[in-house]
C-alpha cells in the first residue's frame, strides 16, 4: 500500500511553475493525505494565471493517479490571497518621475475613497518614505509586516523603511525579488488595490515580481525625450511577454509650468509619449508638467495630489482614468 511519503515524492516530480522547485518542497502542496485508495491534496495556486492553474491541476492529478494503489485523486486548488488587485507602475529608465507619479496616483485614489496601499519595490532608490514622510520601521508579527500608515490615507511599505538611509542594496535577482515579495505579502487588511512602484528597467527583479504577483495591469511612465521613450518601449515589451495588460502611458515632465504665470513651455518637447502610445495602439493616460511646486512638495513629503490646485489636477485626472479601467461602469442600455 502507498503511504503519504509516496504521495509527497510524486508531488515533488511536478515543478512549481514559478520557481521550478518540486511542489512539496516549494510549499504549494499541503494537507497531503491518503484515505484508502484516495489521495487528497490542497494546492495553493496564488500568483498563477488561470491557464497555469489548469495545467498544474492536471499534472498533480496525473502524478497522484500514477502512484501504485491510488485509484482516485482529489485536488483542491486555493488562491489564499484575497481579491486584492495590484497595478504596477514601471519605467524603462530611472529618474523619469515614476515614484512621484506612483505616490500621487495612490493619494488621488485614496481621496476618491478607494482603499489603496503602496509597495515601493524600487530597491535601488527607494524614495516613497521621503515622498510620504513615513520613515518608521514597519511592525511585524510572525515575520509578516504591517504597512506603515501615512497622513495621506495611503499605507506604504518600502525597502527604504527596512534599511539604513543611504545604504544601497546590492542584491540581485532572486534574493531581491524574495525580499520584495514580503512587502506585497504583508498584512494589507482591507486594502483593495496595491500600487506597485517597480524598480526602473527591465531586469530579473522586475520580471520575477510581475510573474509572481501578477498585476492586473501596468502603467508606463516616460518623459518626452526619445531616449526615455526607447527605454519605455522595452518596459512595455516586458509586460506584453508576461501577458499583463498595459493600462496606459503617462508623459511626465511634459512642458515646463512657469511658477509665476502658469504658462507651459516645452524645453524638452512634448507629446512623445502620446505619439508613441498611438503608434503602439495603447491608451494615453495623460501628461504631467515639469513644475517646481511638484518637486518641492514631493521633497517635503507632502504629495501634491492631496490638494486641489493646478499641480494636483493631472494626478486626479490620471487616477480617475485608472479607476475607470479598474471598475468599468456598465454601458447605458437604450
Ligand atoms: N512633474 C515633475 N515636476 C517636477 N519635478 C518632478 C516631476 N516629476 C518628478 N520630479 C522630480 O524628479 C526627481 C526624480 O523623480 P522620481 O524619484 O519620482 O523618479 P524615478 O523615476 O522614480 O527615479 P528612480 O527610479 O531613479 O527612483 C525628483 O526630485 C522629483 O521630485
Amino acid at each position: 500500500m502507498p503511504d503519504q511519503n509516496h504521495l509527497l515524492a510524486a508531488l515533488d516530480t511536478v515543478p512549481d511553475p514559478l520557481t521550478g522547485q518540486g511542489l512539496a518542497a516549494s510549499g504549494r502542496a499541503s494537507a497531503v493525505r491518503l484515505e484508502g485508495a484516495r489521495a487528497d491534496v490542497i494546492v495553493d495556486v496564488a500568483g498563477l494565471a488561470p491557464p497555469d492553474r489548469k495545467t498544474l491541476d492536471a499534472a498533480v492529478r496525473a502524478v497522484l493517479l500514477a502512484v501504485p494503489g491510488v485509484a482516485e485523486a482529489r485536488v483542491l486548488l486555493t488562491a489564499e490571497k484575497p481579491s486584492r488587485r495590484i497595478v504596477a507602475i514601471a519605467s524603462g529608465k530611472g529618474g523619469v518621475g515614476k515614484s512621484t507619479v506612483a505616490a500621487n496616483i495612490a493619494v488621488a485614489l485614496a481621496r476618491m475613497g478607494r482603499k489603496v496601499g503602496l509597495v515601493d519595490a524600487d530597491i535601488y532608490g527607494p524614495s516613497q518614505p521621503r515622498l510620504f514622510d513615513a520613515h518608521d520601521r514597519p511592525d511585524a508579527k510572525d515575520k509578516i509586516m504591517f504597512p506603515v500608515p501615512t497622513r495621506w490615507g495611503v499605507p506604504i511599505l518600502s525597502m527604504g523603511q527596512l534599511i539604513e538611509p543611504g545604504k544601497a542594496i546590492a542584491w540581485r535577482g532572486p534574493m531581491a525579488a524574495g525580499a520584495l515579495s514580503q512587502l506585497v505579502d504583508a498584512h494589507w487588511g482591507d486594502t483593495e488595490l496595491l500600487i506597485l512602484d517597480l524598480p526602473p528597467g527591465t531586469g530579473d527583479v522586475q520580471l520575477t515580481m510581475i510573474q509572481k504577483h501578477r498585476p492586473v495591469g501596468a502603467i508606463i511612465v516616460s518623459t518626452p525625450q526619445d531616449l526615455a521613450l526607447i527605454d519605455a518601449t522595452r518596459a512595455i515589451d516586458l509586460f506584453f511577454k508576461a501577458d499583463i495588460p498595459i493600462i496606459g502611458l503617462i508623459e511626465n515632465m511634459s512642458g515646463y509650468a512657469c511658477p509665476h504665470c502658469g504658462e507651459i513651455s516645452d524645453p524638452f518637447g512634448q507629446g512623445g509619449a502620446e505619439t508613441e502610445a498611438q503608434a503602439l495602439g495603447l491608451p494615453f493616460l495623460g501628461r504631467i508638467p515639469l513644475a517646481r511646486a511638484i518637486r518641492t512638495a514631493s521633497d517635503a513629503g507632502t504629495p501634491p495630489a492631496f490638494g486641489d490646485d493646478a499641480d494636483a489636477q493631472p494626478f486626479h485626472a490620471i487616477a480617475r482614468a485608472l479607476d475607470a479601467w479598474l471598475n468599468p461602469s456598465p454601458s447605458p442600455v437604450f
